[in-house]
């Protein structure tokens, strides 16, 4: 509280920055900046004025754009019925130019244990080092929320990765590099979440592990488990894995003989560096 009895908005802001006085405390040295603020106010109406023209400018665009074709037009998506797709000014590729890179989808796909998640947080901490916007949507995460409702038969890791596809779709629109990372273990599935984007926006890497080396590592004890028969229906146990037949990137590990998990995400950035991913 202080003495006009409005709790500050915050830390070393007063209230009355927030009546209109620019009355900024730098820690202990509180000072009052009243003609400084007259400026900063003008100077800020000025900007609000340009930013409503370009709003306006884009608002025309889109207008432009829509001209002569049919405003109206209803469709039926699943049992979505009488929707329509709003456009918005602000595009993908004004959101890349922001961003300095081109979203996409990095989609992982191997056998539990594979390295899946290890090679999505290398990947996604040499982004952040080079200054690129990445997210992880990994396939365990997911479900511990959005997913949480799916089973591991056969139809509910289809819908698992319908849906974890679509979001990543959303990610990459925001231009994003959405690295996704679950065994998805259907060819199918994996097919429908690359037609979901434009052909070179979805990139497949195969963790081509055998599951020898995955049930030796077997970090969760889930192997064990399978084998002693408690966990039905495990991937590559008592459950089909179909291995990409042409995937983007392979990082292959073969027994004993494996690339540390910075090598494989160097791999990746490598390929997204000369696709020209890395750059708006
Ligand atoms: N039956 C069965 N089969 C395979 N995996 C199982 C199963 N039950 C639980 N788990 C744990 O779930 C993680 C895999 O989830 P995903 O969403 O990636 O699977 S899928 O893509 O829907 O097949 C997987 O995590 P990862 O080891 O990271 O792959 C396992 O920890
Ligand atoms: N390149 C690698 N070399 C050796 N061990 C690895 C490598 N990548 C991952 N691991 C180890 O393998 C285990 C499984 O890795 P994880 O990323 O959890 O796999 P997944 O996500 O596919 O289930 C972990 O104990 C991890 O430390």
């Amino acid at each position: 509280m202080n003495a006009s009895g409005l709790k500050p908005a915050l830390p070393g802001i007063s209230s009355s920055k927030r009546l209109g006085f620019f009355s900024f405390s730098d820690g202990n040295k509180p000072f009052d900046s009243k003609p400084r603020g007259v400026c900063l106010i003008k100077a800020a109406m000025e900007e609000t004025q340009t930013l409503k023209q370009d709003v306006n400018g884009m608002v025309d665009k889109l207008a432009n754009r829509h001209a002569g074709k049919n405003h109206n037009q209803l469709s039926t998506i699943g049992n979505s019925t009488n929707i329509k797709w709003h456009e918005c000014p602000v595009e993908k590729i004004d959101r890349e130019k922001l961003l300095k890179q081109k979203g996409c989808v990095i989609w992982i796909t191997g056998l539990s244990g594979s390295g899946k998640s290890t090679v999505a947080c290398a990947l996604s901490h040499m982004l952040y080092q080079r200054g690129n916007l990445s997210y992880i949507l990994d396939g365990d995460n997911v479900r511990h929320g959005l997913n949480r409702d799916l089973s591991f038969k056969a139809e509910d890791r289809a819908e698992n990765i319908r849906r974890v596809g679509e979001v990543a779709k959303l990610f990459a629109d925001a231009g994003f590099i959405c690295i996704a990372c679950l065994i998805s273990p259907y060819r199918r599935d994996r097919a429908e979440c690359r037609s979901m984007l434009p052909n070179r926006d979805f990139v497949e890497v195969f963790m081509d592990v055998p599951l020898q080396v995955c049930e030796n590592r077997d970090p969760k004890g889930l192997y064990k488990l399978a084998r002693a028969g408690k966990i039905k229906g495990f991937t590559g146990i008592d459950d089909p894995y179909e291995p990409p037949l042409d995937a983007e990137i392979v990082l292959q590990c073969n027994t004993g003989d494996c690339s540390t998990p910075c090598d494989m995400a160097e791999k990746v950035i490598y390929y997204l560096e000369a696709e020209g991913y890395l750059q708006a």
